[in-house]
């Protein structure tokens, strides 16, 4: 598994801001945009791409499309934070949806909704999470990603926990993983540390 940190200073400022607990929600949002702008940069570097032949007003000239867009995959609630800005730099992008939530207890998602196309052969998937800490979240999402036929899943998160990077290394899952920081650990409540807390009720408040 391939696993990219982007340590960009901007991408650092971002994260800090969502690190500090005094962020308020409105901060804390615009500040995951404005990150998820730089990971879904570096995540398309390596874009399949087309040339196709265009006119400027001076000459002609051979222009670059995306050849392949990928389909975006928010996992609600927290990754919906994400969606408008990735969405924003691919607008060739489809957009599927899972809906999971960790259970406070045992730690495991629960899968609440699903919304995605019968057959990803062939197709690069995107997944936004901004939370990679256990890895059940995720490993579940790839699953019915990979069930569908994808073998080309980037994952995308704003923050990952060692722990949970070992155990998707160990699922031997067809991903790479773009992340903005690998943190030092999971607390006793399966929380990153230092992290910045829920993802999810920073955002849109506790439900
Ligand atoms: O790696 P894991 O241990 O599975 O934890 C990560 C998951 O936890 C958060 O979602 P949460 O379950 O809190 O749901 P929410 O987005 O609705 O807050 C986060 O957005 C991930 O989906
Ligand atoms: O630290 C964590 C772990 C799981 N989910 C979150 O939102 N934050
Ligand atoms: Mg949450």
């Amino acid at each position: 598994m391939q696993t990219l940190v982007v340590d960009h200073p901007l991408a650092s400022a971002r994260l800090t801001t969502m690190r500090d607990a005094r962020t308020e929600p409105s901060v804390f949002r615009a500040a995951l945009r404005e990150l998820t702008l730089m990971l879904v940069y570096e995540a398309t570097r390596t874009i399949e791409i087309e040339h196709y032949p265009i006119h400027t007003p001076v000459a002609r000239t051979t222009g670059v499309r995306l050849g392949n867009p990928p389909l975006l995959v928010p996992v609600l609630r927290a990754g919906l934070g994400m969606a408008e800005a990735a969405f924003g730099l691919l607008p060739e992008a489809s957009m599927g949806f899972v809906g999971l939530a960790r259970d406070e207890e045992t730690h495991q998602p629960r899968a609440y909704m699903e919304s995605l196309p019968e057959n990803l052969t062939g197709r690069p998937v995107f997944v936004l999470d901004p939370m990679l800490a256990t890895g059940g979240s995720l490993q579940h999402c790839v699953g019915l990603l990979t069930q569908r036929g994808a073998t080309d899943v980037t994952v995308i998160c704003a923050l990952a926990a060692p722990e949970g990077l070992r155990r998707l290394e160990e699922a031997n899952l067809p991903i790479r993983v773009i992340t903005a920081s690998i943190d030092e650990r999971l607390n006793d409540s399966a929380y990153i540390v230092p992290g910045l807390g829920d993802a999810g009720d920073r955002q849109f408040g506790a439900v």
